[in-house]
């Protein structure tokens, strides 16, 4: 993606992983799209990019215009007129940036954006946002679903699944109060604040940026969610006034966010990043192996939690903050130079033969994986192949990951013309895919749609025609 100039929650979890390298892109005649297409005409891809949120946001916005400085002013009271409270704005030549908050949105949990105005305006009229902002039948629906997320949530910042508690070395974290199975719902909660990417690089001033950071934690956010808010970590508690902390606030508990099918690409067609808080859930630890994931929904601007596999009650609930297949010193290094603290996770903590073990999983992994990215006739993906890979997953203890295993698993087996086991691994990837990715992902449409029909997939066939040189009508 872009240079991140702040490190934040799983940038490069996110980077290198769940946005661009793993997932399927929708290509219907021998490849994933977007990813590593190989020597397909990519006209039959449905999109470039493999995150597809077909219910969220106005499909127009990707049209739009970049803003430019002249018709900035009309943008910004259009975006004044459409959200409730919006202010101050700080110019910085080209475009001005300001608060956008919505005090009602989820229940009156309340939410601050900061932003341009015409990515305000995308934003109001996404369909997150739309109910609020048009009082449309859609607002019961819609609040009705953001209140059952939240249904998990005390003011106290615990729940009947998860409290927080002191966890030593590590500051605050979160606790599982019952056992949980794989996949079972965690928590999901809305955003405090968003901040657009853009103010980190063109805003000059720090003092800009820190006045609109504090302006949106004052305006907008209920009590009890300023509250929360306000509790969390600053990571080293060395700051010198209330600016400093929310800025260091942001900074310890921000997630990489996209707003796709939302916000415009920027010039270079390339998503536009949100740091953004989900303040329950940046509670959350980092572990090499978490034995949680997440993903972000648009089109109701909540992040969803679930369990990677099974949690016993008392077990501390983590999330990995970097791309976990790394090793072992590279994550190291990453997490002390992004995070400043040393990781004491299991996987860290082993001994030196254990971690040559597990460094040379993490090259095995790389290296298959690029054999089974590679859509060349000589490519020397096999069903094997991707049976490794799962193995080599489930040794590793990467269960977050495991959707991307089977994935690969159901194209092989299909590809090599074998429909049942590409139907398991199909199921399989979809279970795993729901909590990874959520039901609006077009990885899991994708799998849902081989384990329907593995006969009528792109995938069928696909690794034998291409070895034997079948022309793509030879197959049915
Ligand atoms: C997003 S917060 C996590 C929650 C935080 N511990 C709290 O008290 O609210 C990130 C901060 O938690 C701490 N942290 C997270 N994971 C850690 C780990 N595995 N070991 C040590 N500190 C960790 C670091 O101070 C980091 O800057």
């Amino acid at each position: 993606a872009k240079d991140h100039v702040v490190a934040s929650l799983a940038e490069d979890y996110y980077g290198s992983s769940r946005t661009d390298d793993l997932l399927l892109g929708g290509a219907q005649n021998g490849g994933w799209c977007g990813l590593h297409v190989h020597d397909d005409d990519s006209s039959h891809c449905h999109g470039e990019n493999s995150v597809e949120y077909h219910a969220a946001g106005d499909a127009s916005a990707n049209s739009q215009p970049q803003p430019s400085g002249e018709d900035d002013e009309a943008a910004i009271e259009e975006a004044s007129r459409l959200w409730p409270i919006s202010t101050p704005c700080a110019p910085n030549g080209t475009r001005a940036y300001c608060v956008y908050t919505h005090p009602g949105f989820a229940s009156g949990r309340g939410i601050s954006i900061l932003t341009s105005a015409r990515t305000a305006i995308a934003i109001a009229k996404s369909v997150a946002f739309s109910a609020y902002f048009t009082g449309e039948p859609a607002e019961e629906e819609q609040q009705e679903e953001q209140r059952g997320f939240l249904l998990n949530l005390g003011e106290d910042e615990s729940s009947p699944l998860w409290r927080v508690q002191e966890m030593p070395g590590k500051g605050k974290g979160l606790i599982a109060q019952r056992n949980l199975e794989a996949g079972d719902h965690i928590m999901s909660t809305t955003p405090s604040v968003m901040i657009d990417y853009n103010l980190f690089t063109d805003l000059a001033e720090a003092d800009e940026l820190m006045a609109l950071q504090v302006a949106a934690v004052e305006g907008g956010l209920s009590d009890a969610h300023r509250g929360i808010f306000m509790a969390l970590s600053t990571h080293d508690d060395d700051f010198a006034d209330h600016a400093e902390r929310v800025s260091k606030i942001i900074h310890t508990n921000s997630f990489d966010i996209t707003l796709d099918g939302i916000v415009p690409k920027n010039d270079e067609g390339v998503d536009e990043n949100f740091y953004t808080v989900f303040p329950e859930i940046s509670r959350m630890n980092h572990d090499c192996r978490p034995n949680a994931e997440y993903y972000f929904d648009p089109a109701t601007f909540a992040q969803h939690v679930h369990a990677a596999r099974p949690i016993a009650a008392g077990e501390e609930i983590t999330i990995s903050y970097i791309d976990p297949i790394q090793t072992r010193q590279d994550r190291l290094d990453r997490l002390d130079n992004s995070w400043h603290f040393p990781c004491s996770c299991s996987a860290c903590m082993q001994n030196r033969d254990m971690t040559a073990a597990s460094d040379a999983r993490i090259h095995q992994i790389l290296e298959i994986r690029k054999q089974l990215r590679e859509w060349a006739p000589s490519s020397q993906a096999t069903p094997a192949m991707a049976e490794l890979m799962i193995s080599l997953y489930e040794q590793e203890r990467l269960w977050t990951m495991l959707y991307e295993a089977y994935t690969y698993a159901a194209i092989e087996y299909n590809g090599a013309g074998e429909p049942w086991a590409a139907t398991k691994y199909a199921r399989l990837a979809v279970q795993r895919g729901l909590a990874s990715g959520g039901p609006n992902h077009s990885d899991v449409h994708e799998m849902e749609a081989l384990a329907r029909n593995p006969w009528e997939h792109w995938s069928w066939m696909l690794r034998t025609r291409k070895r034997m040189n079948w022309e793509p009508h030879a197959v049915s």
